[in-house]
């Protein structure tokens, strides 16, 4: 994929292209922004902030929480989508925000893009900030092309799943 576009914090512009209002917009930074506080990270010091605006339009946000067994960690990707799902928001996602400290901004890791595809539309836009709160914006979509997703399984008792004797 060609280099995305990095827009200067100070345009809101692309947001309403995603039918988001300037002010969810800033709210979505400045949540993400703020959880990076959150992370626990004392083996990479690598902090990295994440917002999922929900269809009730919450702001439920995470941050990474890492582990002296550095594989056991866990990305502020799934630690926010884990949290909405647990608080009932389980789909409709209008928006993901991700802030890190770094520049140009980070995007999400295979492993939480795959986990983001069980509970966010395709078309939902990813807003990832740099340390200045200039971004990147990109479809889940163009982040995990020709994924994997629930539909593609069969449902208990169809067709499908019989062959492995379930
Ligand atoms: O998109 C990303 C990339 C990395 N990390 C975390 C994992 C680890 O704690 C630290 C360094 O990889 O940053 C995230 O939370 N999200
Ligand atoms: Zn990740």
């Amino acid at each position: 994929m060609a280099q995305p576009k990095i827009y200067p914090s100070n345009d809101s512009s692309p947001a309403s292209d995603f039918g988001l209002s300037p002010t969810e917009f800033t709210t979505l930074r400045t949540s993400a922004t703020q959880a990076k506080a959150l992370a626990y990270c004392p083996y990479s010091r690598f902090r990295v902030g994440a917002t999922f605006l929900t269809s009730s339009s919450d702001f439920i946000e995470g941050a990474n929480v890492e582990n002296a067994s550095y594989p056991v960690g866990t990305c502020a990707e799934r630690v926010a989508l884990a949290k909405a799902v647990v608080e009932g928001h389980t789909e409709g996602f209008r928006a993901v925000g991700v802030s890190t400290d770094i520049s140009p901004p980070a995007s999400p890791c295979g492993m939480c893009r795959q986990f983001m595809r069980e509970f966010v539309p395709l078309e939902c836009p990813i807003f990832m900030f740099d340390k200045d709160g200039n971004y990147v914006v990109l479809k889940l979509e163009q982040l995990l092309p020709m994924s994997f997703g629930p539909d593609q399984l069969p449902q208990p008792g169809e067709a499908g799943a019989q062959g492995a004797g379930l």
